[in-house]
């Protein structure tokens, strides 16, 4: 008798969505076989049904398990969901990345989701932000150095882990203000470990019945790896947290001896708002965060580098305007100022984002019916799915998706797109707190990559867009990596 109301919502959502274009299901496990690929596969598979079945209607399904995942397509529909109190909970596959994330921004939702964000927002503003760029600026110096060295011995190299140190390490120092060694064995564990926790969580999103934490307990090598990453992440995160908040209490203030720039950790402790969150939950915020910032920064970080490589007469433009900023001291450090006179860059860096989202799929779970513009109810307890590569190369929105073009950035040409069409950081109460972190980051590693290095595909390179295979785990990256070459620029070759 318990059941019955299981029961009758099950079939109310069936008969709602009876009619939605998606691909046939099988009892129980629905399509999960279609994404039991590997990484490598899941990205075309995906955006091939999502395009075949999106020329059906505005709306097409999609069954992992007992989830229904019904893709929102159109830009006013997107709208209406990524905005509505009914949407602002996240489905229960995130809830797989809590033991590993813990409760924060990106699992919670509800009261305990806003009062977070209300907590953190403050701590990622635009003052606190502008004091990163000089750190931003000396990681790519740093990141520059280090293919300089490979643009000497003329070899081919895989650029992403060298972005991802990259990242990691910008953002274990304007995060968490972590002064660890470079070389600290602790720190370089976590490092390691965030790229390993999205695949791990994703291989269980895939599979959907190890969602169960007692199921997925069975799968040895899988269960254990994700037990030490667990334990990697807690107790970094705890040591890192642990000592600041020591140091803030012995001395009123977060850093002894005081120092000029304050990192996001040290301005949440100051801040009157982060009161309203436990240690337990700072903890996990500052897990969050970093998680967060790293992979995503890095993907997009790479995926750059790599368009460049392809694109020599936009690296030629970005370089141009860049040594316009720097001036005639080339060996400047950039300012926050400089930024703003890096639009031809940011426009790059957009089209980058539309090309290649470094988080190309999300969802929300729908607490309350809701009817989209176009006239569809979605279901209370189904998952409104965003698949991003589809919404980026819509022609309404992009004509002439697939040219890679910076000018579709400009303010004349943005004007008329609805402003769901393009989502790379998502969009509504719940989007990328991070966002400002992100393009600021990337702006500035730019600046000191571009005046320093020449970048190149090997002779065996992905000539087209179109061509780069994609691995989906999570975020994207390009399967086989990102292969390219570097050459030093010298004033001739500039
Ligand atoms: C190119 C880099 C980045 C991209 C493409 C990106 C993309 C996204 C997307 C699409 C979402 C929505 C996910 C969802 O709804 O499930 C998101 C959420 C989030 N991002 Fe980012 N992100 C980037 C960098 C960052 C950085 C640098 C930070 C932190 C400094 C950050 C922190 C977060 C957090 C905390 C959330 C959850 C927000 C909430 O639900 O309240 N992200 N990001």
């Amino acid at each position: 008798v318990r059941s019955w109301p299981a029961v009758s919502e099950f079939r109310r959502v069936r008969r709602m969505i009876a009619e939605l274009p998606g691909p046939p299901r099988l009892p129980i496990i629905g399509n999960a076989l279609e994404v039991l690929s590997s990484p490598d596969e899941i990205y075309n598979r995906v955006h091939t049904m999502v395009s075949t079945y999106a020329s059906y209607g505005p709306v097409c399904r999609f069954t992992l398990g007992h989830i229904n995942i019904l893709f929102v397509l159109q830009p006013a529909d997107v709208e209406a969901v990524l905005t509505s109190p009914k949407a602002l909970d996240k489905p229960q596959p995130y809830r797989a990345l809590e033991p590993i994330l813990g409760n924060g921004l990106v699992t919670l939702g509800g009261k305990v989701w806003r009062r977070h964000r209300k907590a953190i927002s403050p701590s990622l503003h635009l003052d606190i932000l502008r004091d990163f760029v000089p750190t931003f600026y000396k990681r790519g110096v740093v990141l520059a150095d280090l293919l300089a060295g490979y643009a000497d011995k003329g070899e081919v190299l895989d650029v992403t882990p060298l972005c991802g140190a990259c990242t990691n390490n910008t953002v274990c120092e304007t995060i968490m203000s972590s002064d660890l060694d470079e070389d600290d064995p602790q720190k370089m564990e976590f490092i390691s470990a965030t790229h390993k926790g999205f695949e791990n969580w994703f291989y269980r999103v895939r599979r959907p019945w190890f969602l169960s934490e007692w199921i997925y307990s069975l799968h040895r090598t899988r269960y254990l790896e994700y037990v030490k990453l667990r334990k990697i992440f807690d107790e970094f995160v705890q040591k890192i947290v642990g000592e600041k908040k020591k140091a803030f209490n012995n001395n009123g203030n977060p850093l002894n001896p005081p120092r000029k720039r304050q990192a996001f950790l040290d301005h949440v402790l100051s801040s009157e708002e982060s009161a309203a969150l436990n240690e337990e939950e700072l903890n996990d915020e500052v897990k969050t965060i970093v998680y967060a910032a790293s992979d995503t920064s890095m993907q997009a970080l790479s995926f750059f580098i790599y368009t460049l490589a392809i694109r020599q007469d936009i690296q030629h433009k970005v370089r141009q305007e860049i040594n316009d900023v720097l001036g005639d001291d080339r060996g400047r450090s950039l300012q926050h100022s400089d930024l703003s006179n890096m639009q031809y860059t940011e426009r790059v860096i957009k089209e980058v984002l539309r090309f290649f989202p470094s988080v190309p799929m999300f969802g929300r779970h729908i607490t309350e019916d809701l009817t989209l513009p176009s006239g569809f109810t979605i279901p209370r307890g189904c998952v409104a799915g965003f698949w991003l590569p589809y919404m980026h190369r819509d022609p309404q929105s992009f004509p002439e998706p697939e040219k890679f073009d910076p000018d579709r950035f400009l303010p004349e040409n943005i004007r008329g797109r609805h402003p769901f069409a393009y989502l790379p950081f998502s969009a509504g109460p719940r989007n990328c707190i991070g966002q400002r972190y992100a393009m600021m980051f990337l702006k500035t590693v730019v600046a000191a990559l571009v005046p320093r290095l020449h970048f190149e595909l090997p002779d065996d390179g992905h000539k087209r867009f179109e061509d780069i295979p994609i691995t989906f785990n999570l975020t994207i990256s390009i399967s086989g990596g990102a292969k390219i070459r570097v050459r030093r620029c010298t004033t001739e070759n500039q």
